[in-house]
């Protein structure tokens, strides 16, 4: 249990922010079959300011759940001010905890200095840091890497100055900005920032099951596990981490009939959160994640992939994801 003000995240086990995955109809999913934190996609600050509808939508913190998860916002940005404006938009907009982004790799992101590019750049971080801070009265945390590369391995110098500066949380991925996902996250590099740091430290990276959460959370000494694309296809996998770690009540996995029912639940979600034509894009990799995780049969899959009629889709997936022989008894 991690106590961040009078905000309880409990069980430690959180859902990571994914730009173009963690909407809000999936956190909703993740949620209701509990998580102790979810994450928004990175919100770019400059591009909120602007009112954009679509990035608006990004910031959504409405899980629809009476108690349960809360909600972090995640920020990007490379501009005090305009950082401590959006901190405040999104507090307005109901998030209860705002993340500050120092690990995004993508060029596109570090081009425009912020994400990890942030990380080459302690003092202009620590500026950013302490503008979001003073902005607002809700929790700020923050999520970086180990480092910008092996020559510079400085979370763990982060995470004091961050904490110096009043960040509650802090949340490392265990891979170098150059290694952008390749090869293994070092989850026992963590224990540095760990050792230094006397706010909550979670684990990221590669976090896909009970067994990797357990020896990520021995190997660096880290409070909590936060899991990112071991949810994908599997949203009450962060449930069944929490459930067999910290002894939350275990979710019902769901199979056949449920299965198909969830999916189309967050099919249909979808395509009410984004439209229908960019809904349908946007399914489509959920879609193949389930399949995956189901082991569908590849030839239904493709059609499920390629389908543009929603009603068709919808059909494909009882194909999918309900046995042949239980559709027979139906
Ligand atoms: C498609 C994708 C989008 C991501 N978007 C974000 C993001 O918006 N903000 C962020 O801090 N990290 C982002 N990340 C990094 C993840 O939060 C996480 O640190 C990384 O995927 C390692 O964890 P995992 O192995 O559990 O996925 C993204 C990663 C992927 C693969």
């Amino acid at each position: 249990m991690i106590h961040l003000g009078d905000i309880t995240l409990d069980p430690p086990v959180f859902l990571a922010p994914l730009a173009g995955i963690t909407d809000l109809p999936f956190r909703r999913l993740v949620a209701r079959f509990g998580a102790g934190l979810v994450v928004s996609e990175m919100v770019a600050s400059g591009e909120l300011l602007t009112e954009k509808p679509s990035v608006r939508a990004k910031a959504r913190t409405d899980l629809g759940l009476a108690d349960g998860a809360a909600t972090s916002v995640q920020l990007a940005g490379r501009e005090a001010g305009a950082m401590a404006e959006a901190a405040k938009v999104v507090a307005g907009m109901g998030a209860r905890v705002i993340d500050i982004n120092m690990g995004c790799p993508a060029k596109k992101v570090t081009g425009g200095a912020s994400g990890s590019a942030l990380m080459r750049d302690l003092d202009h971080a620590l500026g950013l840091i302490e503008a979001v801070v003073a902005a607002v009265d809700l929790p700020v945390t923050l999520k970086c890497r180990l480092g910008w590369d092996t020559d510079c391995l400085n979370a763990p110098e982060l995470a004091r100055r961050a904490e110096g500066a009043g960040v509650r949380m802090i949340t490392v991925h265990g891979r170098t900005r150059q290694q952008f996902y390749k090869g293994q996250a070092d989850w026992s590099a963590i224990a540095a920032v760990r050792a230094g740091a006397s706010i909550p430290v979670i684990a990221n990276g590669d976090i896909v099951d009970t067994t990797t959460a357990r020896r990520a959370l021995a190997e660096s000494g880290a409070t909590g596990v936060m899991v990112g694309r071991g949810a994908q296809g599997a949203p009450w996998r962060l449930a069944q981490i929490a459930a067999d770690l910290f002894g939350t009540a275990a979710p019902v996995i769901p199979v056949q009939d449920a299965l198909s029912d969830l999916v189309s639940e967050h099919y249909e979600a979808i395509l009410s959160f984004y439209g229908r034509d960019l809904g349908l894009r946007i399914a489509r990799k959920h879609l193949g994640w389930y399949a995956d995780e189901a082991g569908t049969d590849p030839s239904v899959r493709s059609r499920m992939m390629v389908a543009t009629d929603a009603g068709d889709v919808l059909a494909l997936i009882r194909d999918a994801f309900v046995s042949p022989r239980q559709r027979r008894a139906a």
